[in-house]
């Protein structure tokens, strides 16, 4: 299996990342899913960039490169919308937004690298917890993750309404780090900023 090098974006990445985007949510809507569509009430692609900007501003964002190429990204933080998570619940926890796989790249479990290092994040920051949410109707996206050792806290509500109220957690010690970071070569970090 080729390499994966991790390293933090920058904000000459965004124009990837947002071309990630684009791209999956065109590869999810031929599959007849909304996630992230506009009718599907996802962000448009001028918000989602000025998310990504913030993100990418306070250090929070990574590339996962492969055969030299940007292949994958994750932005991994302690915050999420009003309602998905408790206070509480974000305080011991990092949260992971933002994860796309180029469709030239999938199948290599670059995810799965992504995610471990979402994992080695929380370890740094003392955090229990890895937690995200997902599209609330696309079950397959529940199934990828569950694959991937998470389980489903809850379908959020009332409060939170958006499109992406189901919230999955993992353990952070339920990742052998020692043995999955071999493969990963992360070139920078700055903390958990
Ligand atoms: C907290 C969040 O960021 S939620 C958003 C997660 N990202 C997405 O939904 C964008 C679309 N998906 C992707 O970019 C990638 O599939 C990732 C990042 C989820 C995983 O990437 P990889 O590790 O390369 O895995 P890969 O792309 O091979 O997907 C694994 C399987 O999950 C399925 N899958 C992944 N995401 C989705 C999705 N959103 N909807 C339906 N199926 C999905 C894939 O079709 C694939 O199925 P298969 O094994 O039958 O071919």
């Amino acid at each position: 299996m080729n390499a994966i090098l991790l390293r933090q974006a920058t904000i000459d990445d965004l124009g990837v990342i947002c071309r990630l985007r684009l791209q999956r949510t065109a590869w999810l809507t031929a599959r007849g899913s909304d996630q992230w569509t506009v009718t599907g009430r996802g962000l448009p692609i001028e918000i989602f960039a000025r998310a990504v900007g913030r993100s990418l501003d306070a250090g929070e964002t990574w590339i996962a490169e492969m055969a030299g190429e940007p292949a994958g990204t994750i932005t991994v933080n302690r915050h999420a919308d009003p309602g998905l998570w408790s206070p509480w619940e974000l305080f011991d926890a990092v949260v992971v937004h933002y994860m796309i796989v180029d469709l030239r790249f999938a199948g290599h479990r670059i995810g799965h690298r992504l995610l471990a290092h979402a994992a080695g994040l929380a370890r740094r920051q003392e955090r229990d917890w890895v937690r995200l949410d997902a599209w609330t109707t696309n079950t397959e996206l529940h199934d990828y993750y569950r694959r991937e050792g998470f389980e489903l806290a809850r379908i959020a509500g009332p409060v939170a309404t958006g499109p992406s109220r189901a919230l999955f957690e993992r353990r952070t010690d339920s990742w052998d780090l020692e043995a999955g970071l071999p493969e990963i070569s992360v070139a920078s970090y700055t903390g958990g900023r």
